[in-house]
């Protein structure tokens, strides 16, 4: 009699194994929220299943933190429980980005507006056989023109006139090769451009994105995901702009294209919450990086400085922030620089990134940012696309404006 008892209570407890091994491979996420803090939830993909992961394709650590792992002791006595094959999750298979290095040679083309406006207005101008005044001024205005800004249109404009015996006899390759080595001179080539997103003392690296509503900050978290991905890091994303609800789930798509958790909040909670929690998770997941969205209302100064100066604080309750990115819109202009300061005057900016630079024909903006706010570009938005993001460098920078035999065919 208790042979037959004992064999009952093993077939129940296998069948629920098996019944719960069906349940959480089926599901698309794992709600957390008994881990979260009050009024937080987390979401995370479900890790790819081995057969349909393509070769190359991995999850960052997090999300591989909540495999199933089956009981693999079979009693005796236990009758063989077969399962169906759990059905395949269409637009599960995570994407692994390419590394970032040379993304900026590769998009270069999507400079094409200030190429033709900057670059080309320019050689046109120093071809000429005899620069006179009226040549110059030329110069000065398509540099003014393409936001290069008043400091340093006067220093490239002295540095070609003192070249003018060169520039006479110049080859057109030569004048190219000057005219790049002109513009990386005022693009800061020595600036320490490198993002602080490493693990540092058993931490995670902190990076905080901040900027105006619009200017692509949310699509700039999700790319910057996808590079740190492409670049072999793990990591987690926390949707700390809990005051657009779509910027969340925007976020949490990206995230889950590349495996990468997400933590996010209820609609309308603390955005320091969020904050804190994404940090606490990464940090027990022992992820390479945590990168927040923040929002970016423009309401007032103090109450802008007063959302972010917390954010800060209560993170920094567990780690430093490391690195934090201003999202800057360069079709703005001069008016992005103004609404920029604000965020420099509210948190300690370490870089900027600069997007939509396909849309304009002012890559010189570039220029007159970092020489404004006195902070280095660090990544630059080229197009809309999930990898058009790109590190800035600014000798590819120079050469993709003024263009050269290849760059032209690729335009
Ligand atoms: N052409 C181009 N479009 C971009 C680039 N970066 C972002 N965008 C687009 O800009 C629009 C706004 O992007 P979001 O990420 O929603 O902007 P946001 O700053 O997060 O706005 P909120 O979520 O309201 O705070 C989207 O249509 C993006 O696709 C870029 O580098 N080039």
């Amino acid at each position: 009699m208790e042979y037959v008892v004992i064999a009952i209570v093993i077939v129940v407890l296998a069948l629920i194994a098996g019944i719960s091994l069906l349940v959480s491979r089926g599901r698309r996420t794992t709600r957390l929220d008994d881990d979260a803090a009050s009024g937080t939830t987390l979401t995370r993909p479900r890790p790819p299943q081995a057969p349909e992961q393509p070769s190359g394709a991995t999850a960052s650590g997090a999300a591989t933190a909540d495999q199933v792992q089956p009981d693999t002791v079979q009693p005796e006595a236990a009758p063989e429980v077969v399962l169906p094959p759990a059905e395949p999750e269409p637009g599960l298979v995570f994407e692994t980005p390419l590394p970032s290095a040379g993304r900026l040679v590769r998009l270069r083309s999507r400079l094409a507006r200030s190429q033709s406006s900057l670059g080309r207005g320019l050689l046109t101008v120093l071809g000429r056989e005899k620069l006179t005044e009226d040549d110059w001024e030329e110069v000065e205005e398509t540099l003014l023109t393409a936001d290069v800004g008043v400091a340093a249109t006067t220093q490239i404009v002295e540095r070609l006139r003192t070249q003018s015996m060169v520039l006479a006899t110049a080859s057109p390759a030569q004048l190219r090769e000057l005219l790049v080595r002109e513009l990386t001179a005022v693009l800061g080539p020595d600036l320490d451009r490198s993002l602080a997103v490493d693990r540092h003392e058993g931490k995670p690296g902190v990076l905080l994105v901040v900027g105006v509503n619009g200017a692509g900050k949310t699509t700039t978290v999700g790319k910057i995901a996808r590079v740190l991905v492409g670049d072999g890091k793990s990591v987690v994303l926390g949707a700390a702009d809990t005051f657009r609800a779509a910027a969340a789930d925007q976020l949490e798509t990206w995230g889950e294209r590349v495996g990468v958790l997400t933590v996010r909040g209820r609609e309308g909670a603390d955005p320091a919450s969020v904050a804190f929690e994404a940090v606490r998770t990464g940090a027990e997941a022992e992820v390479d990086t945590v990168v927040v969205d923040t929002a970016g209302r423009l309401h007032t100064k103090a109450g802008l400085m007063d959302e972010l100066g917390k954010i800060k604080r209560v993170v920094e309750k567990q780690c430093p922030v490391t690195e934090t990115l201003l999202v800057l819109d360069a079709t703005t202009g001069q008016n992005g620089v103004v609404q920029a300061r604000v965020f420099t005057e509210a948190v300690e900016v370490t870089g900027i990134v600069l997007t939509k630079l396909d849309g304009t024909a002012k890559g010189g903006i570039v220029v007159s940012v970092q020489r404004e706010l006195g902070i280095p570009v660090k990544l630059i938005g080229l197009g809309e696309g999930p990898d058009d993001l790109a590190p800035f460098e600014p000798q590819a920078f120079a050469e993709a404006l003024v263009g050269g035999a290849d760059a032209d065919r690729a335009a």
